[in-house]
């Protein structure tokens, strides 16, 4: 599986400042092809920031970005390119049918503009992906907050796009979704999507990453191996109870997550 190739993100000194505020302060990513790559870090550390740099909805201050080997201004084929959302930022707003925001994601594959069987069936199988098939026809106001992030991530899906981003895919998910989305990931990756992803933690989705990007304050701090399991209570700092763990052990301390 680990055939990386040509590099399907690449961030060279990458700057941001929001609100008169450098966010980001010369970050390099570079995320090639097949890969699954964490972006870690405390709250307000500048990971969001970075994957909307890169989707383009902040502006680069300085430095540069490719997508696919193509700078991100002049880039065009953003059918490639799945993009699932921080959940309260596609929340809200005129309410839509489960149906109707997974077939929004398939609107730049349509031919000649028209919405075909075989973007019908992409939908379908989208949603039978995330197992809600079943609620196609529902409101999404009618999910709860597990089920709506399945439909985001169907939408990312409906496409098939060769690469994933995704903003805390995980959060306020239920378990039974957790695993769900973990089993569509793994599908994904087994077939060979690239996945850049920012997490709170690695939680189920741990056995697929490759690497972990750790963030601080707009500035890489970490960029290799995942903190896994073994070895993590080596590092000083942030507490973390591993899902695994018996209740009551001691906490986990990865340093790397506060
Ligand atoms: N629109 C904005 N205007 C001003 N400052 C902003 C704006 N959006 C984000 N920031 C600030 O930029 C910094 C980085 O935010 P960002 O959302 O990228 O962090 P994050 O690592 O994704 O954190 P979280 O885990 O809380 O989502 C924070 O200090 C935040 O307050």
């Amino acid at each position: 599986m680990e055939t990386h190739g040509e590099p399907v993100i690449s961030l060279r000194g990458v700057r941001a400042d929001l609100g008169g505020r450098p966010v980001l302060r010369g970050i390099d990513l570079t995320v090639s092809r097949g890969e699954v790559v964490a972006l870690l870090g405390a709250n307000g550390s500048g990971k969001s920031t970075a994957i909307r740099t890169i989707i383009g909805q902040v502006p680069v201050a300085d430095g540069a970005i490719e997508l696919f080997g193509t700078p991100r201004r002049a880039f065009r084929d953003w059918a490639r390119v799945g993009y699932v959302p921080q959940r309260t930022t596609a929340a809200g707003g005129v309410p839509a049918t489960v149906t109707e925001i997974v077939s929004s994601g398939r609107l730049a594959r349509t031919r000649f503009g028209l919405f075909g069987k075989g973007d019908r069936d992409a939908v379908r199988e989208a949603l039978e992906r995330v197992g809600m098939a079943d609620r196609a026809k529902d409101s999404v106001n009618a999910l709860s907050g597990g089920q709506h992030q399945r439909v985001l991530i169907a939408r990312a899906l409906v496409a098939r796009p060769e690469l994933l981003i995704m903003d805390e895919p995980m959060a306020g998910v239920d378990l039974a979704s957790q695993e769900i989305l973990a089993g569509t990931l793994k599908t994904q990756v087994e077939a060979g999507t690239t996945v850049l992803l920012v997490l709170h933690e690695l939680g189920p989705l741990e056995p697929l990453i490759d690497r972990a990007v750790v963030l601080r304050d707009g500035c890489v701090l970490h960029d290799g191996p995942p903190p896994r399991a073994v070895g993590q209570h080596a590092l000083p700092g942030h507490d973390h109870v591993h899902p695994h763990a018996p209740a009551g052990s001691e906490p986990i301390r990865t340093g790397l997550l506060s």
